[in-house]
């Protein structure tokens, strides 16, 4: 049977060779192996853990590696990050066992000869102990703040130039912190109080969002499945910016919705339970096995106005006309590092042709919108490019649109102006996000 370390070998070569995202390869990798739950905490600790300091950890091992941390073999790189992710940011783990694990890893990746090379480095480390990264104290700032955020500098010079430097500092930070768990209520079948008290029963620690109104934060909740909660359809997950991006919809009951870009669902979800399951959702996505998600969480929620099917919102026929359009678009995802820490490492030149793509999935869906409808776009991104500069072109081409004040419905957050706001991780404690809303004139 496969060990913990072993394991989060297997997934960080999965993520690099093969960009595979941590969460389902981490996912796979766990079922496949069968690990127990403290063996599987591990594993997940030490590939987030890496991924979300890898920068950092690079910086480090650079240090003792004469031809740069590139020359070294992939294994091999792999192995000495989770050794210095164990010495430097595990707490829970011993130097010894950090160092003497990692090297009895090496057979493992077949690469037996960097033995000696593995040990030696390691101990450097621990010798090095808390000046570990002191080498930094002569960069740059910008560079500096890569080094020791674990951020590239060109996300941070994005932050810098499109927010403040403050804001890139704190995101950086920010982004190296366990996101909370946050489930959206069910109320065909609960409130706030009663999942909170079902949960409890089942050790699960369960609060009131303190003022979104059906938003939960969850703690120590093991796999979901085993929740009866869960399994009944009390509850589904989603972050809060994304119920408050439902809500800003304003959907009501018997209307008709189209959500463009809809799995896995979670915005569809709440949004027909806002209408009371009365009307219709149609939940559109590219992928057919995406839909089928779709399905399974809808009926898990007993959503039956949920209509999962196959289309492409660029170019998919039109569709009868609809009181409220949701065109949650694909993005960079720059405001979810801390879900999925590895976007940090995707070439910024492979977001450039995101903007077309959403502009065009905003203007062919907005066709369908009725006079006195609502349109909500909405990205998981904090880059501008993607958000108000898509939005603002469009209106600017659209006389009959026109901007729909979101900013009196919701007090606590940030508005850029009264019909986009932006959620920052370190100010909502939320995903970074964005969404805008508008209706076209009668
Ligand atoms: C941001 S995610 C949607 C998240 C979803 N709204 C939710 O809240 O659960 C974007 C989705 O758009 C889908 N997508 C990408 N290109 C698309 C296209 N041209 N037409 C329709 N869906 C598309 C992706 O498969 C992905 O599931």
């Amino acid at each position: 049977m496969k060990t913990a370390r072993q394991l989060a070998v297997d997934v960080l070569l999965k993520v690099e060779k093969d960009a595979a995202y941590s969460v389902i390869a981490l996912d796979q990798a766990v079922k496949a192996a069968k690990l127990s739950g403290a063996d599987a905490s591990f594993a997940a600790a030490l590939v987030y853990g890496v991924l979300e300091r890898q920068i950092t950890l690079d910086a480090i091992i650079g240090q003792y590696v004469k031809k740069g941390v590139r020359a070294l073999d992939r294994e091999i790189l792999i192995l000495l990050r989770m050794g210095v992710y164990q010495l430097c940011f595990m707490d829970g783990v011993p130097a010894r066992a950090a160092i003497n694990e990692t090297v009895s890893l090496v057979p493992y990746v077949k690469k037996t000869s960097a033995r000696g090379m593995v040990n030696a480095i390691l101990r450097n480390v621990q010798r090095a102990g808390a000046d570990v990264l002191s080498f930094s104290k002569n960069y740059a700032p910008i560079k500096r703040l890569s080094v020791e955020t674990s951020c590239p500098v060109w996300l941070l010079k994005q932050w810098e130039a499109q927010y403040s430097r403050a804001d890139a500092e704190s995101m950086a930070k920010a982004a190296l912190e366990r996101p909370p768990l946050y489930a959206r209520v069910n109320p065909l079948k609960a409130n706030a109080d009663t999942l909170c008290d079902m949960l409890a029963r089942q050790g699960v620690t369960a609060q009131k969002h303190e003022w979104i109104e059906n938003c939960v934060v969850l703690s120590d909740t093991g796999s979901l499945l085993r929740l009866d909660a869960f399994r009944d359809g009390w509850f589904h997950i989603q972050d809060a910016a994304s119920q408050l991006c439902a809500q800003a919809l304003g959907a009501q009951p018997g209307d008709t919705v189209l959500d463009v870009c809809a799995a896995p669902g979670s915005k569809s979800f709440t949004i027909a339970q806002q209408m009371n399951n009365q009307g219709v959702v149609h939940a559109f996505d590219l992928y057919e096995h995406k839909c089928r998600l779709i399905e399974e969480g809808a009926h898990r929620l007993g959503l039956s106005i949920v209509d999962a099917s196959v289309r492409d919102a660029r170019t998919g026929d039109d569709l009868p006309l609809a009181d409220r359009i949701l065109c949650d678009v694909p993005c960079s995802g720059l405001g979810i590092l801390r879900r999925k820490p590895e976007i940090r490492f995707k070439d910024p030149a492979s977001f450039a042709d995101l903007p077309k793509l959403q502009y065009e999935i905003l203007s062919h869906s907005a066709k369908n919108l009725k006079p006195g409808g609502v349109l909500v776009y909405s990205t998981c991104t904090t880059n501008k490019a993607e958000n108000e500069d898509v939005i603002l072109r469009f209106l600017s081409e659209n006389n009959w649109a026109a901007p729909l004040n979101l900013s009196e419905k919701f007090g606590k957050i940030d508005f850029i102006q009264d019909f986009m706001a932006v959620l920052l991780p370190h100010q909502t404690n939320t995903d970074g996000f964005f969404f805008a809303a508008m209706t076209r004139r009668e």
